[in-house]
């Protein structure tokens, strides 16, 4: 049902860059990949969440340029709701309506279908994640893995190629971890998991590391995590935590 074996679907970015206030947050990243899952590991304020939002299409770069099958999805905003779909890390910053239903059925709208079409495909993504029964529950009711359970049947029902994962696992617990997990394994849509946390990034086929806002190294899990744990054992030695953005 999803569309994610299009030949030739690719993720380009050429020196991009953003800033905020004159300071690069993103600084120059250049990355080409087709790969199905794609991780990309940095510490806090590497400049992660600003690459997941330029990724979806929802900020735009101040200068390089961004292509996700082909597509230049910021200006295309058509293309980028049809391409690609983003989790965040709070589900409570991506929830606007009161039921799981209605939530649902508001990114189908917004990609044109109508009422009936919408709504079918609200019931398709809930019997697809055995929860049928969710389609009129209030949101304010759910758990917050519940909640992160809606976004992403939310996101899915749009059949997106891409799914962007900005550490959407932060402060779940484990099992709860792992049944949202089992869910996103069992999707055909190509993932581009971002996270400082080596564990989450372990089965990605191709694994980016980003620090201060640039790509300081590429390459398979096996070698790239444990140098990346590595360098974050000796950084916990020190104290920059008390270094202020310059
Ligand atoms: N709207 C903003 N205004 C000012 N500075 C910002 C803004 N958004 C991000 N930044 C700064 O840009 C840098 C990168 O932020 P970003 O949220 O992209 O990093 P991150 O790797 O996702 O961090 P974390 O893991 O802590 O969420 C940080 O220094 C942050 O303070």
């Amino acid at each position: 049902m999803h569309r994610c074996d299009s030949a030739g679907f690719a993720i380009r970015l050429d020196d991009l860059r953003y800033k905020i206030g004159g300071r690069a947050v993103l600084d120059g990243i250049t990355l080409h990949s087709s790969a199905r899952r794609i991780g990309v590991v940095g510490r806090n304020g590497s400049g992660k969440s600003t690459l997941a939002r330029l990724l979806a299409g929802l900020l735009a770069p101040t200068s390089g340029r961004i292509r996700i099958a082909g597509h230049d999805v910021f200006r295309d905003r058509r293309a980028a709701l049809a391409t690609v779909g983003i989790l965040f890390q709070n589900p409570d910053h991506q929830i606007i309506f009161p039921r799981v239903g209605e939530e649902i059925a508001f990114g189908l709208r917004q990609q044109g279908l109508d009422k009936a079409q919408a709504a079918a495909g609200v019931q398709a993504v809930l019997h697809s994640f055995g929860k049928p029964h969710w389609q009129d529950a209030p949101v304010s009711v759910l758990s917050q893995g519940q909640k992160h359970l809606v976004c992403m049947m939310a996101v899915l029902a749009m059949r997106p190629q891409l799914l962007i994962l900005d550490e959407p696992y932060a402060g779940l617990d484990i099992p709860t971890r792992r049944q949202l997990a089992r869910h996103l394994h069992r999707i055909p849509a190509r993932l581009l998991h971002i996270s400082h946390d080596p564990a989450d990034l372990a089965q990605s086929d191709q694994l980016y590391w980003l620090e201060r806002g640039r790509i300081i190294a590429q390459g398979p899990p096996e070698t790239l995590l444990p140098a990346f744990t590595a360098e974050m054992v000796r950084l916990g030695d020190l104290d920059d935590i008390a270094d202020l953005p310059g």
